[in-house]
């Protein structure tokens, strides 16, 4: 299985936020979702590995190619799926190919028209007469009628409903089941990564905080509910972070195992991605 996406070292900065040493490798075959809170550096990451913005520092290759020194090879096979729907607002949905054609030499009109029909998007309409849902199908139809082997979907199932969103993590499924393929999506709606993604990257402040196999990282962490005088006994260097409530408190771990063997007594609850992003972001360190 060869790496669709390597980045290292990746650094970029700003007036007042910087993306500090961002570092992680995507294999052919799968999905790799990028979390992080708002202003986390998801977008400014996902900009750099496509080359729209430039890098302080560090290396990124797709497919091979460097995106800002090689930009027409490293794009060439790659399908980008933004928030925003790119296609003017006049224009009609059967007229896409005839602009795109030329743009992308794989552009398969048959393929387009393919996924018009499956997503239900009717040939005559223009794009404002779409609802977000459908220019987002629109954006992925778009995206996968030239025949990538990179999708990078940046907050692309953000407003829809559980059924469009499901029908796009379908397709995303499905466009990796060739070990050609990988798709790198940045979402909030961390239940559809539990779903779909095999790695999970997790941004905080700029900076990767959790890099890997997502069930690794869903096996591996968990949470002790425990009181405070019982938090106050437990060895720091068990517990990742803490959350201390009116009711009890919280402590995120990130060796389940390793806790269990020194307290059999306390119950480790497994943690969702969320549990996880709220311990960092609401909890103290330990
Ligand atoms: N062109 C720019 N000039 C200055 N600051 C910028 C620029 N682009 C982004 N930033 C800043 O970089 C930080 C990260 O923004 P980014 O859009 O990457 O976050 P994000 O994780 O995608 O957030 P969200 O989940 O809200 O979309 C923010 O503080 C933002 O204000």
């Amino acid at each position: 299985m060869t790496n669709c996406i390597e980045v290292k070292g990746l650094c970029r900065s700003f007036d007042g936020f910087a993306l500090k040493d961002v570092s992680f490798t995507l294999p052919g075959g799968c999905i790799m979702g990028l979390i992080g809170e708002n202003g986390a550096g998801k977008t400014t990451t996902l900009k750099c590995l496509l080359g729209t913005i430039r890098r302080d520092e560090g290396t990124v290759s797709l497919l091979g190619c460097d995106p800002w020194s090689q930009p027409r090879q490293a794009k060439a096979e790659v399908g980008v799926v933004l928030d925003d729907c790119f296609f003017h607002d006049s224009l009609r949905l059967k007229d896409i190919s005839a602009i795109l054609a030329p743009v992308f030499p794989s552009w398969d009109d048959g393929l387009f028209r393919d996924y018009l029909d499956k997503f239900q998007l009717p040939e005559k309409k223009t794009v404002k007469e779409l609802s977000r849902g459908m220019k987002m199908k629109l954006s992925l139809a778009a995206a996968l009628a030239h025949r990538p082997r990179l999708l990078i979907l940046d907050e692309a199932t953000a407003g829809l409903d559980p059924v469009v969103r499901d029908s796009i993590l379908e397709e995303l499924l499905s466009f990796v089941s060739d070990e050609e393929h990988a798709v790198l999506l940045s979402s909030h709606i961390t239940g559809d990564l539990e779903k779909i993604a095999d790695y999970i990257t997790y941004l905080h402040r700029g900076k990767v905080i959790l890099s890997g196999p997502k069930d690794e990282i869903l096996e591996r962490y968990g949470q002790v509910g425990c009181s405070a005088a019982q938090l106050a006994a437990l060895e720091p260097e068990l517990l990742t972070r803490v959350r201390r409530g009116e009711f009890g408190c919280h402590a995120l771990v990130a060796d389940r195992a390793a806790f269990q063997r020194v307290h059999p007594e306390l119950p480790v609850e497994p943690v969702t991605l969320d549990d996880i992003m709220l311990f960092v972001g609401k909890g103290e360190a330990v």
